[in-house]
């Protein structure tokens, strides 16, 4: 195909497909700063024809796309690991033309990697926050992205407090769907955790990849810790080597998140006396003591399935799905 002439920027914002944002993110990531420094105008590759309205080779941020402050700033919260995750700013954004809302995630030059990408462009999944388009302008990224105007669990049970068993199936079956779509191509995603799971008016999606890893074979051999560690499983914290079943882990933390408004532990370790979680977790037990006293029977099984200590004897998301404790059988309702 025709190489697009990014370079002098001349290329401006084109619609495209994912291989040519991706050789773009790549470009991106590969040109010194001092060359970003002076673009006469933005640039990008927008995979989204129907929502997104360039004209002649723009697309202005506070022009074509505005751009209104969710204060979504991520903090990766106390855990003293520098996360390797794409954090950033996300803001609600609105096409002018199309009116289309849309997530936009500004991530500042010197933070982009082009692993935020290049897993949510190339593996699309209804439970997976779809990438819209890519644009570089004024030193920052910006990710277009499906938004979840319901915002994140973790923002639901802070505000609305302990969700109630049926909304907790719910986002878990997701999760669950998306998790198995990963898993089925061998991807980690190593974030799973209330913030990172936003709600829809009709679903639940997964975001934030920038901790995403694919395996090469059927064990991926950490070079550094990814994750927030209220979350962690005990075998990624021995940093041994793991796998996809790292993530299910997590899930069952959020699972205990979502019905006691705390991730596990905290209510029996307080944060102001453990600065680190991780002696804890690769210590103790799983945290089935932190499972809501009013958790059902069918869901404290599943969720001991979720939290076993041997990641080989863990449920795996298929198996999961398939849990009475997610699909109540007629006289359960
Ligand atoms: N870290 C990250 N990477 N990609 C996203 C993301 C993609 N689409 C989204 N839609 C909504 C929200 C969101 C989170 N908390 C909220 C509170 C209120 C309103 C919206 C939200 C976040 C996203 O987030």
């Amino acid at each position: 195909s025709e190489q697009k002439n990014y370079s002098e920027g001349v290329g401006g914002v084109q619609y495209g497909t994912v291989t040519d944002l991706l050789s773009f993110v790549n470009l991106l990531s590969n040109m010194k700063s001092t060359a970003l420094q002076h673009l006469s105008r933005e640039m990008g590759v927008l995979l989204n024809k129907k929502d997104m309205a360039v004209k002649k080779g723009r697309y202005q941020i506070n022009m074509d796309v505005l751009l209104f402050p969710w204060k979504l700033t991520y903090k990766k919260h106390g855990t003293g690991l520098v996360p390797k995750g794409s954090f950033g700013k996300v803001h609600l954004a609105q096409d002018t033309v199309t009116r289309k809302r849309m997530a936009c995630k500004l991530i500042p030059m010197e933070n982009f990697k082009a692993a935020d990408v290049e897993f949510q462009a190339r593996f699309r999944h209804e439970n997976i926050a779809e990438l819209y388009g890519v644009l570089f302008w004024d030193q920052s990224v910006h990710l277009f992205m499906e938004a979840g105007e319901g915002g994140s669990v973790l923002e639901k049970v802070e505000s609305c407090g302990p969700m109630r068993e049926f909304e907790i199936i719910w986002v878990t079956k997701q999760v669950l769907r998306g998790l198995e779509y990963l898993h089925s191509h061998n991807i980690i995603h190593h974030d799973i955790k209330p913030s990172n799971i936003v709600l829809m008016s009709d679903k639940a999606a997964l975001v934030d990849f920038g901790l995403t890893v694919q395996m090469t074979d059927d064990i991926y051999i950490p070079r550094d810790m990814r994750g927030t560690e209220m979350y962690m499983s005990p075998e990624l914290v021995l940093c041994r080597g793991h796998d996809t079943k790292t993530d299910i882990y997590s899930l069952g933390t959020t699972i205990i998140h979502m019905q006691t408004g705390s991730p596990p532990w905290v209510s029996r370790y307080p944060r102001t006396s453990y600065p680190s979680y991780l002696y804890i977790i690769h210590m103790q037990a799983p945290p089935l003591e932190d499972i809501a006293k009013d958790c059902s029977p069918a869901m404290r099984s599943f969720l001991e399935r979720a939290l076993e200590r041997d990641p080989a004897l863990r449920s795996s998301a298929s198996e999961l799905l398939k849990d009475e404790a997610i699909n109540p059988s007629r006289e359960d309702q």
